[in-house]
């Protein structure tokens, strides 16, 4: 019986060191009754690290958040709509955006023909986060995420309250995949394979380090691995033949990204995820914003970390990839400024 006490309560210590004072973690998600939204706020409300779940979209938040309110994590859900300040609402007093509001591509698409659509979308939600919580983290999901985490910068430098440790582009989903598709090729848990990935959030900016993982490659495996890992979210648009793209993976990642992010904020060291930011590995190229191994903390972004040794294969990638990604950043920032 004593025995049975003290491990109830030590579940119940477990629990309030999530839910204590000093740990109050209101996360919002925006798009949350979309292909993406939905799993990631179920994986959210999952995450005894979040104690209060915000749930915006311009559709049908109310039902997904009724929903997600009845499972018996402590966490309180609320889902808000444009109508009567919804917005302001869902985002006051949030410490992590998670945003994956924004159409998906279709088969023949590329990333980069979501911007008509997309930077509009993104470039409004921009405003009303430099309004009504600019001191959170934002997590960009909409894509191009190239060019979407450009737009969210330039939006919050208008309103004067940018801080790059704070705005993230989320490329969780290329460092799971490599990690599953080489796991496979290898015959390898994926568990005990981790693959660095570089660079962007489409095709060719998409750079896996695979020289960094301690496997051996034929040339062969190099190209079609890296190919796959480049081009691995078409796969499932086509798979999913014109109804979407990757949900429940992107939800995963997101996931697994907010996750680390709440780690971090509450005093876990040493955490490191790979994330599109301001950086300035490639500055003296002109790139403003790079994806690289990223260690987190309580601020944000704590440290960025270094490219490291590369193969004469991987420079020719980042090589193609700055090209590309320098045209995506300068679409972003010029879509603000117009
Ligand atoms: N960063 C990444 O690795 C990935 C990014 N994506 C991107 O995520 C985005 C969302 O994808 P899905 O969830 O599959 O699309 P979806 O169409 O299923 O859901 C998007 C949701 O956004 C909502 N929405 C549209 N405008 C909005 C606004 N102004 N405010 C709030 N909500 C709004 C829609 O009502 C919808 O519920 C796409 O742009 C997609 O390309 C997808 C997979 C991976
Ligand atoms: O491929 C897409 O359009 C969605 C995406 O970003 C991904 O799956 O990596």
């Amino acid at each position: 019986m004593f025995a049975a006490t003290r491990v109830l309560s030590s579940v119940a210590a477990k629990r309030t060191f999530a839910t204590s004072a000093a740990n109050l973690s209101k996360v919002a998600v925006l798009g949350a009754a979309g292909g993406i939204g939905q799993p990631l706020s179920l994986l959210l409300k999952n995450n005894t690290r979040v104690t209060d779940l915000s749930l915006y979209d311009i559709v049908n938040s109310p039902g997904v958040a009724a929903d997600l309110s009845h499972i018996n994590t402590n966490s309180k859900v609320a889902g808000f709509g444009p109508e009567n300040d919804g917005l302001k609402k869902a985002l006051e007093g949030s410490e992590i955006v998670v945003i994956p509001a924004g159409v998906p591509r279709k088969p023949g698409m590329t990333r980069d023909d979501l911007f008509n659509t997309n930077a509009g979308i993104v470039r409004d939600l921009a405003e009303a986060c430099a309004k009504h919580c600019p001191k959170a983290n934002f997590l960009i999901i909409s894509n191009p995420v190239n060019s979407t985490v450009p737009i969210f910068a330039e939006v919050l430098k208008k309103h004067g309250v940018y801080d790059p440790k704070r705005l993230f582009g989320v490329t969780t989903l290329d460092v799971v995949r490599a990690s599953r598709f080489v796991s496979e090729v290898k015959g390898k848990d994926p568990k005990d394979v981790n693959v660095t990935v570089i660079g962007g959030h489409s095709g060719v900016t998409i750079v896996p380090l695979l020289s960094q993982t301690g496997e051996k490659f034929s040339q062969e495996e190099l190209d079609a691995l890296t190919n796959r890992i480049q081009f691995g979210g078409d796969e499932v648009v086509k798979a999913k033949n014109g109804t979407g793209s990757a949900t429940l993976s992107m939800a995963f990642a997101g996931a697994r990204f907010a996750d680390s992010l709440l780690q971090a904020k509450q005093g876990k060291k040493g955490i490191v995820e790979p994330t599109f930011v301001e950086s300035p590995i490639y500055a003296d190229q002109g790139i403003e914003f790079f994806a690289t191994n990223v260690e987190l903390g309580p601020e944000g972004v704590e440290k960025i970390l270094p490219v490291g040794e590369t193969s004469e294969y991987e420079k020719d990638l980042i090589t193609k990839c700055i090209a590309d990604l320098k045209k995506n950043i300068e679409k972003g920032k010029s879509f603000v400024k117009a």
